[in-house]
């Protein structure tokens, strides 16, 4: 196998350019590349253009790579005219088994044999979806957070078909295009991240059926809490903070034994009318007169403000530190 090296990279394709094809489109142009994109929905276009608009504001402050523009995008009219000259494919459909299995497997036929293909799925492992490719051994998962074009995390795993140079090539090149990577070992069903983060939307979800918290009280929960701390020092760090001069050795011996507590000891909750429409009726409440634009501009200069604030994105000049 003779990949072209991950920094050469130019010409990148999406496929599936709905929230998260999109974001990464955005992504992509703003780091300098050539971007194809194919979506079947009629009014796919139209909605990466707006979505494409409205993400370039940001990350214009985040700062362009010379020669980025909105204009290296080109929408093609089939999935095979996007991959054709691709040199990675980027995969974002919906989040359905059989039609990642279905369209990894067109992408591979119609993809030269040495162009690695990454799915964005947020949980699937690859094993289970690459099982109808004719060349499963340079596909791997490539996870992002939402907006690909301001959270720097990806997590990249591979399949047990998958070859090992595909999963290096993958970590090389995303890391290239500007991403913070965590190459995992072995796949995990929501890799770490949704993991972690499934296990605190369920404990919301039960709370919120039962009556316990507002949908506005868990949002202020972590937004005020811990959420602050997580932005820069992960829970195991925070944590051994709370051990005091002990550190994390007693932080474990005074709190160690109150995991035992039942705090939580629950099952995914059941999705029913009652809690689907108290979560969308809460959150209605909680966007009050922000409309989806306006709380997706909130959001990405909320991520630019704090990449700012925590050294990860230049100051402005004239900014206190
Ligand atoms: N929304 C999120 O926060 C995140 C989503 N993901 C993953 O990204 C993937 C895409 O999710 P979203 O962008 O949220 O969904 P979405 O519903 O916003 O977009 C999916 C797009 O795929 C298109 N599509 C439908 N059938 C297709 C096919 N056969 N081939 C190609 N495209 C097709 C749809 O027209 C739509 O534009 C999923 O695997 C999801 O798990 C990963 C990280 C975060
Ligand atoms: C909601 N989600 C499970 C699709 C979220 C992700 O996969 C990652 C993210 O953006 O938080």
């Amino acid at each position: 196998m003779s990949p072209i090296a991950p920094e050469s990279v130019r010409r990148v394709a999406c496929v599936g350019a709905g929230v998260i094809g999109g974001g990464w489109a955005a992504h992509f142009l703003a780091r300098g590349y050539d971007v194809t994109a194919w979506d079947p929905a009629p009014d796919a276009e139209a909605r990466l253009g707006r979505l494409i608009t409205a993400a370039w504001p940001a990350v214009e402050q985040l700062g362009l790579a010379d020669g980025a523009s909105p204009d290296r995008l080109t929408v093609t009219d089939t999935l095979e005219d996007a991959v054709a000259e691709a040199q990675f494919v980027q995969e974002s459909a919906p989040e359905k088994l059989e039609l990642k299995r279905d369209l990894l497997a067109e992408l591979d036929a119609a993809t030269a044999s040495d162009v690695v293909i990454a799915s964005s799925t947020s949980g699937y492992p690859m094993t289970d979806m690459q099982t109808t490719a004719a060349r499963p051994g340079r596909l791997v998962v490539g996870h992002p957070f939402n907006p690909p074009y301001l959270i720097p995390l990806v997590e990249v795993v591979g399949g047990e078909a998958t070859e090992s140079w595909a999963v290096d090539w993958a970590s090389a090149f995303y890391t290239a295009a500007g991403k913070s990577v965590i190459t995992m070992e072995r796949e995990l069903p929501g890799f770490i991240a949704n993991r972690l983060q499934e296990a605190l939307w369920r404990e919301a979800l039960h709370m919120v059926a039962a009556g316990e918290a507002t949908v506005a009280d868990i949002d202020a929960s972590i937004t005020e809490g811990p959420g602050l701390r997580w932005a820069f020092m992960g829970p195991c760090l925070t944590f051994a903070l709370a051990g005091g001069e002990g550190g994390m050795a007693h932080m474990l011996d005074h709190f160690g034994p109150s995991l035992k507590a039942p705090w939580t000891r629950l099952a995914a909750p059941e999705l029913d009318d009652a809690l689907r429409s108290a979560m969308v009726d809460g959150c209605a409440d909680a966007a009050g007169e922000r409309g989806h634009a306006d709380l997706v501009a909130e959001r990405d200069q909320g991520v630019i403000n704090v990449l700012r604030a925590t050294g990860r994105l230049p100051r402005r000049a004239g900014e206190q530190a």
